[in-house]
């Protein structure tokens, strides 16, 4: 047997995660004595906290930034959106179905249409619409301001753990499918939604705003600075049992992480998404985006 050979069927033996490339979890890490890439090339980061009551990102204690602020747009937090009791139910049917392994020590349940994003193809077959258990925290999101003619076609449930170093890199949802809105519904333990942007940019500080109402705050006499930065990071405190919103700037120009440092306790996340404008009626996929959300709203679905 040549070496390439033993090494290849070596990796088969051992792979006991879902990682490929160059993510890693602590399974394979501690399997290959290596170490996360993140770790390997500390960079400077300008560190931020959004603020639920103002929508701005202020900056971090004892940073460089600290009592300067920027608007931060596009965010929505729901705190206490299902109850002790909805948490434990909606884990314990989703533990009754198969967990599959996934990148970076996740593990994944899919509920919506088999997907290539790279080719731009999608297959409705094996699609049965979104999980039983959904059908009330579904109808419940379009009660609440900015989310009342909100449709998702697909359900991912994604399980995160420290044993595993479970986390998520930095990335955008892709927007060919997926529409305007990404609502997360956050489980079993709070965690950090990390939103980052990679310079260089400048970013227009103001003095940090009093942390009132979203709209009371009058910027217009406060300090300015314009600031040249490489690279930013916005933390989001998201509560367990809490809906958080993604959309417009925080959707599209800002990309969102999970650290591993940000999972202390098991978590379970359901991220729910809707259908882009070419899905939507007058869209050019009408017909399709149509369908999907026949098939979605039956609740009869079992995991692709
Ligand atoms: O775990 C989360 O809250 C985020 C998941 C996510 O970003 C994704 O599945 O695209
Ligand atoms: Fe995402």
């Amino acid at each position: 047997m040549t070496a390439v050979a033993a090494a290849g069927e070596a990796s088969e033996v051992f792979q006991e995660c879902g990682c490929k490339g160059i993510r890693t979890c602590l399974i394979c890490e501690r399997q290959r004595h290596v170490d996360p890439p993140w770790q390997l090339f500390p960079q400077k980061t300008h560190r931020f906290l959004y603020c639920v009551n103002t929508g701005w990102a202020m900056g971090a204690e004892d940073s460089d930034f600290e009592g300067w602020a920027f608007p931060f747009p596009g965010v929505t937090l729901i705190e206490d959106f299902v109850t002790w009791e909805e948490e434990a139910e909606m884990v314990r049917l989703m533990d009754c179905d198969p967990w599959k392994l996934s990148q970076s020590g996740r593990r994944k349940q899919d509920y919506g249409p088999r997907v290539n994003f790279r080719k731009q193809k999608l297959k409705v077959a094996g699609f049965q619409g979104l999980p039983s258990f959904s059908r009330e925290v579904v109808q419940r999101m379009g009660l609440y301001p900015g989310l009342e003619d909100f449709q998702p076609v697909e359900q991912c449930n994604l399980d995160y753990s420290p044993e595993r170093g479970s986390a998520i890199d930095p990335h955008l949802d892709d927007a060919w499918l997926w529409g305007e809105r990404l609502v997360s519904l956050n489980l079993l333990s709070p965690t950090v939604m990390s939103m980052s942007r990679e310079g260089p940019g400048s970013l227009l500080l103001s003095s940090a705003p009093p942390a009132g109402p979203k709209d009371s705050t009058d910027t217009a006499i406060a300090p300015h600075q314009s600031v040249l930065c490489q690279h930013v990071e916005v933390a989001i405190s998201v509560p367990r049992r809490s809906l958080l919103v993604l959309a417009g700037a925080a959707r599209h120009q800002w990309t969102h992480a999970i650290h591993r440092r940000h999972i202390t306790a098991r978590r379970v996340c359901a991220t729910f998404r809707e259908l882009s404008a070419e899905f939507q009626p007058g869209g050019r996929q009408q017909d399709l985006g149509c369908e999907l959300l026949q098939i979605s709203c039956s609740f009869q679905g079992r995991p692709v």
